[in-house]
């Protein structure tokens, strides 16, 4: 096993914002974590990522207990994520910003180049490595977040609404290359708001409402089980909208 929540809690003040969460993730997995606004989903990820600490429960890497390990320690183990608005250094290069991740493996600045400018073209940056990062628009910026996580050669890359504020033809680009990076054998845990990239792309999924987790399986599965869709819709509309296809009343493609 990869990594591993076990019954985490996060609790701010007496309000659990995770109640008790625990998940599992394989070598090769594709998680989702869904759920309604303010289900718990960052807050679940953050501690996952160790940019919250728990207040009980555990997280383990590897068998490794990381629970309070930094995010640097964790990135140095291989468990790296990314932003929901993009963590660029305005000042710098595009380059210079994936250089930054390459860094994690090397202190050598031809080594970080180098794989920097490999990691540019893998993501379709190339063109833009030498221009300034404050010159990026959304996606361009969303992908400079994404290159320098891998820049890091992560096992496991955390994606935290990675494509908020796409357009559609941009989603697909950007499930494309999440594809590809999935391909070249890193593991993935996606938070997202869109149905249509946890239907692409996850191969398990996690639903959470209110803290906890209410459902787990399939894309398909989870997008069909009454539990979720009253959640997401709330009872009333849930009955109202029965015989409707679920995927499409959470705003996924209709099927
Ligand atoms: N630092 C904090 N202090 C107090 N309450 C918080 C804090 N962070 C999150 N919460 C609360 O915890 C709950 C879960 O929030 P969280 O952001 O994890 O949900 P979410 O599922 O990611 O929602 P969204 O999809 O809207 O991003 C919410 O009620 C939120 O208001």
């Amino acid at each position: 096993m990869l990594l591993e929540a076990r019954s985490v809690t996060k609790a701010f003040g007496s309000f659990k914002a995770v109640d008790a969460a625990s998940v599992t993730l394989e070598q090769g997995d594709v998680l989702g974590l869904i759920g309604p606004n303010g289900a718990g989903k960052s807050t679940f990820f953050n501690c996952l990522t160790g940019d919250l600490q728990t207040t009980s429960g555990k997280v383990l890497f590897q068998g490794q207990d990381i629970t309070d390990a930094t995010p640097e320690a964790r990135a140095d183990l291989g468990l790296v994520r990314s932003f929901q608005v993009p963590q660029t250094f305005e000042g710098m290069t595009v380059l210079e910003n994936v250089m930054i991740g390459a860094f994690l493996r090397t202190s050598h600045r031809s080594e970080a180049e180098t794989k920097a400018r490999a990691v540019l073209q893998r993501v379709g940056l190339s063109k833009l490595a030498d221009a300034p990062a404050r010159s990026l628009g959304t996606p361009g910026r969303k992908r400079l977040e994404i290159a320098r996580a891998l820049a890091t050669e992560p096992k496991v890359l955390l994606l935290d609404e990675a494509m908020a504020g796409l357009t559609q033809r941009e989603v697909q680009l950007a499930i494309d290359l999440v594809r590809d990076i999935h391909r070249s054998g890193v593991t993935l845990v996606i938070v997202e708001h869109i149905m249509e990239v946890i239907m692409s792309l996850a191969t398990r999924v996690v639903v959470f409402h209110q803290g906890k987790e209410i459902a787990r399986g399939s894309p398909r599965e989870v997008t069909t089980n009454p539990a979720v869709i009253e959640a997401y819709l709330g009872k009333r509309a849930a009955k109202a909208a029965a015989g409707h296809t679920p995927i499409e009343l959470m705003g996924g493609p209709a099927t």
